[in-house]
C-alpha cells in the first residue's frame, strides 16, 4: 500500500513500520547531533503560508525558536509574518531545518514531492485535518508518510484551532494529541509542544492518526438527539401557548397581547420543555424493567432505539436542568415588568372602584406559597443532579451515591416537579374558561408522561413485581428450572445495589 504511491526512494531504502525506521533516520538526528534537541533557539521549517502556518510561525517565534517558512511564493506572503521568520522557498526552507510542520491541505500533499530528496531523513510533523469524518481510506499523516519513506511522520496540532495557536495555551484547550511510530521523532515534537507551553498527549503508533483527525470532526456528538429532542418540544410548545396565549384573545376579543411573547409565552415553553425531558429521562428505565419482566430475563439485548435512549439520558437530564434554571430565572422576572405593573394599578383602581375592601384570597395564597416552593426545591435537587455529573465529581462518588443521586434524587426531583405543576394548575383544567379554542391549559399536556413514569415506578415498588425485577436483575431467567435463592429474600437491600447503569 504504502509503496504504490511512494514518490521518494527506491524501495529498498523504504521504511515500512516503525522499528524500521529508526536505523534509517539515524540516531544521529536525535541523540547525537546537538542541533536537533529541540530547545529554544533551535530552526523549525513550517510549509505553507496560510492561517495556520502563520499562526503555528507566529507561537514558534514567540516560544524562542527559529522560524524557517516554505512558501510557493516567499515575497508576497513574507509581510505576514513576524519579522523574526525567515520566509523563503520551499527547498530552501526544508534545507534549513530538520523538524518541518506540514500546514498545507492533505489535497497538496503530493505537489510537495518535488521536494523529497532535500525532505530525507527529516521529521514532518502532519498537522491536517479532514472536512469529513473517515473521508480517506488511510489517514492524512500515513499517506504523507507513504508519500515520503524516508521521513519520519509525527501527527500532531490538528486538535488545536490557529486561533488558540495565536492567542497562547491560556484559552482553550491545551492538549496537543501527538502519535508516530519514531519514538525519538515524537520525543522530540512532544519537547517542542512543551516548550510552546502546550502539554503533548502521547497517543501511540502512527496508525492512531485516523483516530486523532477524527476528534475536531466530533462536534458534540453525544448531544446531537438530545438538543433536536429540546428544540422540537420547545417549537411545538412554544406553537400551543402563543395559539393560546396571543392568537386567541387577538382573534377572539381583538385585544392585543403579543407583548406576552419574549417572556410569558417562553416562561410558558421552557418549564414544559424541562419537565417533559426530566420524564424522558427516566421513561426508558422504565420501559427496560418493564421489558425485562416480561421477558424474564436480563440477558437479551435492549432494542437499538431504547439502548440509544438510555445512553443518552444523562444529555437529555442537563438540558432538562437548563431549561428548568432558565424558567426559574424567568419567573423571578415576571413582577419586574411593567406590564405587571400597570395590571397592578388596573386591579387595584378597579378593586376601588367597585369598593372592594379585602381582596385576600386564601386558597389562590397557599396554592402560589406551595408551587413555587415545590419550584425551588426541585430545582435545587436537580443542580444536584448536574453536578454531579462533572467529571471530577462523579469520580469522587463511589458507584452507590452516584446511583443515589442520580436515580434517587433525580426521580424525586420528578414528582416534587409534579407536586409543582399540579399546585400551580391547580383546578385550572376543569374550569371552561381554561379552554382556548378548545385547547386545554398547556400543564395539563406535560403531565401525561411524568405521571405514567411515577405510576410505573410505584408498580414496580408492589413486593411482587419488586422481588421479581430483583431475581431477572440478579440473573435468574424465567423457564430456567434452575434453583435460585435471593442472598436477602425479604427484599432487605436496596434497589441501588441491585441495578447498574445500562
Ligand atoms: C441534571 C441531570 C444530570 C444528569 N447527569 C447524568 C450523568 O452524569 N450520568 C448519567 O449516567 N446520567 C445522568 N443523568 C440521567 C439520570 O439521572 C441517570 O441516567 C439515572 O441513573 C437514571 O435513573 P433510573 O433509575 O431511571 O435508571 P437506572 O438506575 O440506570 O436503571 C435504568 C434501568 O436499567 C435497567 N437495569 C438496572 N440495573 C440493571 C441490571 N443489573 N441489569 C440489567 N438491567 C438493569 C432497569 O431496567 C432499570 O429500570 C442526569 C440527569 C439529570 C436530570
Ligand atoms: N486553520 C486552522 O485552524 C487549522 C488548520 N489545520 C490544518 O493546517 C493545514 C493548513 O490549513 P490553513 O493554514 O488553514 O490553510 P490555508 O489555505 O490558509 O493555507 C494552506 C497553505 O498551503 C500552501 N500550499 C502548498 N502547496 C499548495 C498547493 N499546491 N495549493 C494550495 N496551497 C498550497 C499555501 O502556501 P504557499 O502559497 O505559501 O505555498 C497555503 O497558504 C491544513 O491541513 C489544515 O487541515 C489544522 C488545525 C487547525
Ligand atoms: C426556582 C425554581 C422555580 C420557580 C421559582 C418556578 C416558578 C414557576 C412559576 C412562577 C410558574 C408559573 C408561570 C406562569 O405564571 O406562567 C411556574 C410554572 C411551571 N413550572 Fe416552575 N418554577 C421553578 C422550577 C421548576 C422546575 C424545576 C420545573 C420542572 C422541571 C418547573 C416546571 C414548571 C411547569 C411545568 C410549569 C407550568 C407551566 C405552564 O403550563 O404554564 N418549574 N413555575
Ligand atoms: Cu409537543
Ligand atoms: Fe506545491
Amino acid at each position: 500500500m504504502q509503496g504504490a504511491r511512494s514518490c521518494q526512494g527506491p524501495p529498498s531504502t523504504r521504511m515500512s513500520g516503525g522499528d524500521m525506521a529508526k536505523p534509517l533516520l539515524g540516531r544521529r538526528t536525535v541523540d547525537n547531533d546537538p542541533n536537533l534537541v529541540p530547545t529554544a533557539g533551535h530552526t523549525i521549517g513550517v510549509l505553507g503560508s496560510g492561517d495556520f502556518a502563520r499562526s503555528l510561525a507566529n507561537r514558534l517565534t514567540f516560544s524562542g525558536f527559529k522560524v524557517v517558512v516554505g512558501s510557493r511564493n516567499p515575497k508576497r506572503k513574507a509581510s505576514l509574518f513576524p519579522l523574526a521568520a525567515e520566509v523563503t522557498f520551499q527547498a530552501d526552507a526544508v534545507k534549513k531545518t530538520d523538524i518541518i510542520f506540514v500546514a498545507v491541505f492533505r489535497e497538496h500533499y503530493s505537489m510537495l514531492c518535488e521536494l523529497s530528496d532535500v525532505l530525507t531523513g527529516k521529521i514532518l510533523v502532519d498537522v491536517s485535518n479532514n472536512t469529513e469524518m473517515n473521508l480517506h481510506k488511510e489517514s492524512n499523516a500515513e499517506y504523507l508518510a507513504s508519500l515520503f519513506p524516508t521521513c519520519t511522520v509525527v501527527k500532531g496540532f490538528n486538535v488545536i484551532s490557529a486561533w488558540t495557536l495565536q492567542s497562547g495555551p491560556r484559552d482553550g484547550n491545551k492538549q496537543v494529541l501527538i502519535c508516530s511510530d519514531n519514538q525519538e521523532a515524537k520525543r522530540t515534537v512532544a519537547e517542542i509542544i512543551r516548550v510552546m507551553g502546550f502539554s503533548p498527549v502521547d497517543m501511540g503508533s502512527l496508525s492512531s492518526a485516523c483516530e486523532i483527525e477524527n476528534i475536531p470532526l466530533r462536534l458534540l456528538p453525544a448531544w446531537k438527539i438530545p438538543v433536536f429532542l429540546a428544540l422540537g418540544l420547545f417549537l411545538c410548545f412554544f406553537t400551543y401557548n402563543l395559539v393560546r396565549q396571543v392568537i386567541h384573545p387577538y382573534i377572539r376579543e381583538q385585544k392585543n397581547k403579543f407583548y406576552k411573547i419574549p417572556i410569558e409565552v417562553v416562561n410558558t415553553t421552557l418549564p414544559c420543555v424541562a419537565y417533559v425531558m426530566l420524564s424522558l429521562v427516566y421513561l426508558p428505565g422504565v420501559l427496560a424493567a418493564l421489558l425485562q419482566l416480561y421477558r424474564g430475563t436480563k440477558y437479551r439485548r435492549f432494542p437499538d432505539w431504547l439502548d440509544q435512549w438510555l445512553q443518552h439520558r444523562k444529555q437529555i437530564g442537563l438540558l432538562s436542568f437548563f431549561c428548568a434554571a432558565l424558567h426559574a430565572v424567568y419567573s423571578l422576572a415576571l413582577p419586574m415588568r411593567r406590564s405587571h405593573r400597570y395590571q397592578l394599578i388596573e386591579t387595584a383602581v378597579k378593586q376601588a372602584m367597585e369598593k372592594k375592601p379585602d381582596v385576600w384570597i386564601e386558597e389562590e395564597v397557599w396554592r402560589m406559597e406551595m408551587y413555587i416552593s415545590f419550584g425551588i426545591i426541585a430545582l435545587g435537587l436537580l443542580s444536584l443532579l448536574a453536578i454531579t455529573s462533572l467529571p471530577s465529581i462523579a469520580n469522587s462518588l463511589n458507584w452507590r451515591e452516584f446511583s443515589f443521586v442520580q436515580s434517587t434524587l433525580g426521580f424525586i426531583a420528578l414528582v416534587i416537579s409534579t407536586l409543582h405543576t399540579l399546585t400551580y394548575g391547580w383546578t385550572r383544567a376543569f374550569d371552561e374558561n381554561q379552554y382556548k379554542f378548545y385547547l386545554p391549559p398547556t400543564y395539563t399536556l406535560t403531565l401525561l408522561v411524568p405521571c405514567t413514569v411515577i405510576l410505573a415506578k410505584v408498580f414496580f415498588l408492589l413486593p411482587c413485581v419488586r422481588q421479581r425485577l430483583l431475581r431477572i436483575r440478579r440473573g435468574w431467567e424465567k423457564g430456567r428450572y434452575v434453583k435460585f435463592t435471593l442472598p436477602s429474600a425479604t427484599g432487605e437491600f436496596s434497589s441501588g445495589e441491585t441495578s447498574s447503569n445500562v
